[in-house]
């Protein structure tokens, strides 16, 4: 056992004591040392049922043989950090996570380790830090929340955003909106659309890394208990097994993962977290690899902010399982991959049904011939931007109009709320990439304005920084390279002409090679907008968003 590092031979003596002083019996010395990763909080609310969690998960893990031990990660709730300077501190913890994770499961010596996480950059840092402790590991989320219910309409935060632009554009009371922060989120849990954390939840489980209706399981069913406790037991299976994270996350898996975004319709995020996750098993993933695989994939799900059905209703129809046999029907799924259950991929999904052919589309009839997600470039973004494109509508695929120029998000918001934008704008916001926020803010606001005041039919927004998967609309994100290191982002010039072409997988800037060059040797990196603290160590050694934002040892530094 590895624990054996700390618990076997004289030398191990005084780590005995210590276990003492923990509590530890005699015989619970003699059995495998489980890490029980808690990322429970009191701030955030899919957060806030994990301790029920993680209880769960050590029954499990106990009655299978194992100890298992607590250990803390953090986490933030973009929602409470969106629109103003918190979200300059969201992207980063995903780091911080894998990195104290890391920290925490080596310095200790655990055999194995359950991950409990549930939002935004929980599950991606965990995954992360999974990789590189390659210890047998479980995860299981805490699950998403319930959709709301207004007027007799399910609804979610997406909605919440965007009835904030409807009262400024006067389309909506303060009535109604005050009727929506009631309603809105009503239980615990992630929220409840194909936003980031259930998008990665639903890959964690495609990814082979959770057990079946980890990424659906509503936060408050007592199935989600049973699901912990069955994570507990599994992570001993996978011990004696000797099954790590790396047999399991393999180059396939990911591709699995990849394929499967594109059905389900996932946040434009996971065009940063799969990257990051491929880099620490080390598969280059390059975020274009998304346009060959979208173009083969059907996109079966319209959940919020696509549409109006909500995680609840995709558990229902089947969960995650049930889409991967419908893409498996195609042949677009690779059966062979390891998985927690101890089973492949093709074992898994043999008995999944399709229960509700209007949530998850049978690949005969799907909502668009193409996946979810696409990948532009151009000489705008020569290394590639994200939109989610199942959730633009039509009249926008195609666009082209003048550029509306903003270095931070805060100036864009004013100008939006401002009715400063016109239809067929194309909203610049740059400066808020990796390096250039720091921290490359998630910016909601912007586009649930331009969504809730009407003008999503018309105008653009694209953005070296990146989007909420609860963002619906034109918003092209991820633009890179970025402002802040002299990136094509960085040479509009209010007025310009930006061409869209989302079919042809284009953003360019209509603007000849002479003049673009000619700007370029003018411009001068600005100062930065944070000089102290974790942002600012964070700015030094962040990559760009194409490469998913992992963080490198600059150059010329050993
Ligand atoms: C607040 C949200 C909806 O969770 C957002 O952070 C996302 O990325 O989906
Ligand atoms: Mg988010």
């Amino acid at each position: 056992m590895k624990s054996d590092n700390v618990k076997k031979g004289m030398q191990q003596a005084p780590h005995r004591s210590l276990f003492n002083a923990l509590g530890f019996t005699e015989e619970e010395m003699e059995k495998p040392l489980v890490g029980v990763v808690s990322s429970y909080n009191e701030i955030v609310p899919g957060h806030m049922n994990l301790d029920k969690i993680v209880n769960a998960v050590k029954m499990g893990v106990a009655e299978a043989g194992g100890v298992p031990v607590v250990i803390p990660a953090i986490a933030v709730c973009d929602g409470i950090a969106m629109g103003h300077i918190g979200m300059k501190y969201s992207l980063v913890t995903r780091d911080l996570i894998a990195d104290s994770t890391e920290s925490l499961a080596i310095a200790h010596q655990f055999d194995a380790l359950v991950m409990v996480p549930n939002c935004d950059k929980n599950v991606p840092g965990l995954l992360m830090a999974a990789a590189r402790v390659n210890v047998p590991t479980v995860f299981v989320s805490g699950g998403p929340m319930l959709a709301g219910r207004v007027k007799g309409h399910k609804t979610s935060l997406s909605s919440m955003f965007e009835a904030v632009g409807a009262c400024a554009a006067g389309k909506m009371t303060e009535e109604d909106v005050k009727e929506f922060e009631h309603k809105a989120c009503p239980t615990c849990g992630s929220c409840s659309g194909m936003y980031t954390a259930n998008s990665m939840n639903c890959l964690t489980e495609v990814l082979g890394m959770g057990l079946r209706g980890n990424g659906t399981i509503p936060a408050v069913y007592s199935e989600r208990i049973k699901l912990a406790k069955h994570a507990g037991m599994a992570v001993m299976e996978m011990y004696r097994k000797n099954i790590r994270p790396r047999d399991i996350m393999t180059k396939d898996a990911i591709m699995n993962a990849l394929t499967v975004d594109m059905a389900l319709g996932c946040s434009t995020n996971s065009m940063l977290h799969l990257p990051a996750i491929a880099h620490e098993v080390g598969f280059d993933f390059d975020i274009k690899f998304a346009n060959p695989i979208s173009e083969k994939t059907p996109n079966l799900c319209h959940l919020a902010p696509a549409g109006p059905t909500y995680m609840e209703d995709l558990n229902e129809a089947g969960g995650v399982y049930a889409v991967m046999k419908e893409l498996d029907g195609l042949g677009l799924i690779n059966r062979d991959c390891m998985t927690v259950t101890g089973k492949t991929v093709g074992e898994n999904i043999k008995d999944a049904k399709n229960l509700d052919p209007e949530v998850i589309r049978p690949v005969s009839n799907p909502y668009s011939k193409t996946g979810g997600l696409a990948v532009l470039s151009g000489n705008l973004a020569p290394d590639g931007s994200v939109v989610k494109r199942s959730a633009v509508v039509d009249e926008m695929l195609v666009h082209e109009g003048p550029a509306r120029v903003f270095d931070c998000e805060d100036d864009a918001i004013v100008a939006i709320k401002g009715g400063k934008i016109n239809p067929g704008d194309v909203v610049v916001i740059r400066y808020e990439g990796p390096k250039g926020g720091p921290g490359m803010r998630e910016m909601l606001n912007p586009t649930s304005a331009i969504a809730g005041m009407g003008l999503g039919s018309s105008v653009a927004l694209i953005t070296d920084g990146r989007f909420s998967g609860a963002s619906r609309g034109a918003s092209i994100g991820h633009v890179s390279p970025e402002a802040a290191v002299g990136g094509p982002i960085a040479l509009v010039e209010e007025g310009d002409i930006i061409s869209i072409d989302i079919p042809k997988l284009s953003l360019n800037l209509k603007v000849s090679d002479e003049e673009l060059e000619k700007r370029k040797k003018a411009w001068t990196p600005r100062e930065p907008k944070v000089t102290t603290g974790y942002l600012k160590r964070y700015a030094s050694m962040v990559t760009s968003g194409n490469r998913g934002a992992i963080l490198e040892v600059p150059k010329g530094v050993n």
